[in-house]
């Protein structure tokens, strides 16, 4: 029999050997695994451990984290199975990780899920063979000419992959295999694709005075080598990205990493080509669109330091930096950096407390910055540098309102007699016309004449939208699809169905109906294959292929097109109705701001045409009086007054579940066991205007408070008064909410 005390000295010796392991999933703890032979590996390291019935890949944290559920005998603890060759995560990363989940509540280890996000890095590096010429070798002994074609591309003596070499030589795999066995060719391996190096003085360009007066201040801020928040406030057409460039020269030139981020990595080809002008190469781009390869060698070029700047969306915030010495953050005002998914963070924020934790310099820029950030430069927590007016010097377009009360279109059209004739007159002077929808497909909604039937989503509460160009009645919310039915599912009755309002679809059929010797260019994400197609018709759209634009909220981004003038907002209303959402005003100002931003930025003044059922709501007035500052005095005062973002914190509960009395019934239970606190008021629950998403029925609850009031402590110990959540309910916390859908 084994004597107790014969063991204890082997159990200390493996408790020394003790490594906390962070998991990738909805989990906030660490697991204590046994060090591997070869000792504990550093603070970050990629291992694999047994986890539950499989293998896992973890991350090697440097503290234990959250209390397990009951104390680990040390002698059962299982080992790390193996170390992966992947970079470690910085520790830095680490603590960014932390500081993330504990603003988000989300689970650490969902957090750093995301820091993971190429699976490619895990897995074992394999060489990419190729082929290539073999230098002296002779003849081979039979000649064909598809072997004489292989042979003529081969014999620049580079190393292509088998298929690409057949593919330029217009012939199949078999013929370089004849040639590989004739001793022609030679099989080798593909070298690694490297990152381009930048180089900051590649091409400078003669500012303008107000533009040289804010590089200055940028430079000074990434000299100061601490943490500094800019806010780069400049008229659309100002030179702003001009602006940021000199500053990314700076950190270049400093031996730091730079990384970019854009709402819409998708669109901007224009981008790219300006960057490779400044810079001599493109930038590392990183967007969902990239192949799993791509993304490991991106991820792995980031994290050895080969990655000097990183141009991407939100999710490239979260790749393995080591040396990170500034971050831009373009259209910083932009809703496509909050991610509702998940974990809920918005990334402009979360830039700033990584450039905080990493103590270098963030820039926000914008020609319509976020009540937040006007807030934070007003009151010096942010430095502001502005841009007065247009690079070109010419004037920001005239905008106009149309008074669809009084100038309604004729019936079943959709463009005013004054829209219609602004487009006549830009089409005859050969200038571009851009109309925005920011409403996908050709009707929001299908009905029938005769029974009154209504297309609805049988997942969700929302109506079908038409595509009539795909043939389909779609879901927005899930994508659920239905051919266009012929006759009325309800009544039977053929051709009574009829589409009700406008879709950029529509709008573009009867752009064409008007103006059939134009050419129209629609842009509309549903319509538009890949990356790929759309960068290829912004560039079309550049070179003044197309005469009339047709666009969503594409088009309303960063773009910079010489020859367009005139701007017209089909729906200046829409965004406007959304009752509860306390940005609804700031959003509308932004987007109708940023779209009529897009005339007449080169040459002549441009005009924006607003169709509105509302001329004298105060935000369409501001936008038609070209009146910021109105509209900033308004917003902020109404901000301060009802305690809203940023002068107060808010924090949504989302419950769902597909039994409609259990999201209820729980919602009710959660508001109940709220902790009384005076700073704090829960409002709700209610059930979301959204109140069935993919057959989940939702139910909202909104906590809010004073902005001095830690609203995330709060949250936990309202939470950890729950019972554990059973079935297939849902609880999702959603810090700073920006949909209240
Ligand atoms: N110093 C400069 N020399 C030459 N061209 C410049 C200079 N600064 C800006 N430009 C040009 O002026 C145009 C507008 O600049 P840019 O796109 O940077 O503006 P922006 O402020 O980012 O606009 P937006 O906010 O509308 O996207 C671009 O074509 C840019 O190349
Ligand atoms: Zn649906």
């Amino acid at each position: 029999m084994t004597n107790l005390l014969d063991l204890q000295p082997d159990v200390k010796a493996r408790q020394g050997e003790c490594v906390p392991v962070l998991l990738p999933v909805a989990l906030d703890q660490t697991y204590d695994y046994l060090a591997p032979p070869e000792g504990v590996p550093p603070p970050g390291s990629f291992v694999l451990v047994p986890f539950g019935p499989q293998s896992r890949i973890g991350i090697v944290w440097d503290e234990p984290r959250g209390t397990p559920a009951k104390p680990i005998d040390p002698a059962k603890l299982k080992a790390v199975t193996g170390t992966l060759d992947a970079p470690p995560l910085p520790v830095l990363s680490l603590r960014f990780a932390e500081w993330i989940a504990g603003y988000t509540l989300a689970p650490l280890g969902m957090v750093v899920r995301m820091m993971m996000s190429a699976r490619e890095v895990f897995e074992p590096q394999k060489p990419r063979f190729g082929v290539t010429i073999v230098e002296g070798a002779a003849m081979p002994p039979r000649m064909t000419p598809a072997r004489q074609r292989v042979l003529d591309i081969a014999s620049d003596g580079l190393i292509r992959a088998k298929s690409s070499l057949a593919q330029e030589a217009a012939c199949t795999t078999g013929v370089v295999d004849g040639l590989i066995t004739a001793g022609c060719l030679v099989e080798a391996a593909i070298p690694q694709k490297r990152c381009p190096i930048p180089e900051p003085h590649h091409r400078t360009i003669e500012l303008s005075e107000d533009q040289e007066r804010a590089v200055m201040a940028l430079r000074a801020a990434v000299d100061g080598g601490t943490f500094a928040v800019t806010l780069l406030d400049g008229v659309t057409g100002s030179g702003k990205t001009e602006v940021y460039y000199e500053a990314v020269a700076r950190a270049l030139e400093r031996g730091r990493q730079v990384l970019i981020m854009l709402p819409e990595i998708a669109l901007t080809s224009q981008f790219m080509g300006r960057f490779q002008d400044r810079f001599g190469c493109p930038p590392v781009e990183w967007h969902s669109a990239l192949s799993g390869p791509e993304r490991g060698r991106i991820w792995r070029g980031v994290a050895t330091g080969e990655a000097r700047v990183v141009v991407g969306a939100r999710s490239a915030l979260f790749l393995p930096y080591t040396d990170l010495g500034l971050i831009v953050v373009d259209e910083e005002h932009d809703g496509g950096f909050k991610q509702d998914d998940r974990v809920h963070y918005q990334a402009r924020d979360m830039a700033v407390v990584r450039a905080s934790l990493g103590r270098f310099s963030v820039v926000l820029a914008s020609a319509t910055p976020s009540i937040e950030s006007h807030v934070n430069a007003r009151t010096g927590r942010y430095n502001h540098v502005v841009l007065p007016g247009r690079f070109s010097g010419t004037e920001l377009p005239e905008i106009e309102a149309i008074d669809l009360r009084r100038e309604p279109p004729e019936k079943g059209r959709w463009l005013a007699p004054p829209l219609v004739e602004g487009i006549t007159e830009t089409l005859a002077r050969g200038q571009q016309s851009l109309l925005f929808l920011n409403r996908r497909g050709y009707a929001p909604l299908t009905l029938c004449q005769k029974c009154g039937h209504r297309f609805e989503c049988p997942q969700c509460t929302a109506w079908l939208v038409e595509h009539r160009f795909r043939k389909k009645l779609n879901c927005h919310h899930c994508g659920f699809s239905l051919p266009i039915p012929e006759k009325c599912p309800s009544c039977g009755e053929a051709d009574k169905l009829t589409a009700c309002g406008p879709g950029v679809e529509r709008v573009a059929e009867e752009v064409a109906e008007r103006f059939p010797e134009a050419r129209i260019e629609l842009l509309s994400s549903d319509l538009i294959p890949g990356l790929t197609e759309m960068r290829r018709v912004i560039e079309r759209i550049e070179r003044h292929e197309a005469d009339i634009i047709i666009g969503t909220q594409l088009v309303a981004k960063g773009h910079h097109f010489p020859d367009l003038n005139l701007v017209g907002i089909v729906d200046g209303d829409l965004g406007l109705a959304q009752g509860a959402d306390p940005r609804a005003g700031e959003r509308t100002f932004q987007l109708l701001h940023q779209v009529t931003g897009r005339a007449g930025r080169a040459f002549a003044r441009g005009r924006g045409l607003i169709q509105t059922h509302l001329p004298d709501h105060p935000v369409m007035a501001a936008i038609i009086h070209g009146d910021r500052e109105a509209f900033l005095e308004r917003e902020i005062a109404q901000r301060q007054a009802g305690l809203l973002p940023p002068y107060g914190r808010l924090a949504a509960l989302i419950v769902s579940s597909r039994d409609k009395q259990a999201a209820e019934m729980i919602a009710r239970d959660i508001a109940h066991r709220a902790p009384p606190a005076e700073q704090i008021r829960i409002l709700g629950p209610t059930e979301a205007p959204i109140a069935i998403i993919r057959g989940r029925h939702r139910w909202r609850l909104l906590a809010k408070a004073r902005r001095d009031i830690d609203i995330q402590n709060y949250l936990r110990a309202w939470l950890s008064r729950m019972p554990p959540i059973k079935g297939d309910v849902r609880l999702s916390v959603d810090i700073d909410p920006y949909s209240f859908l």
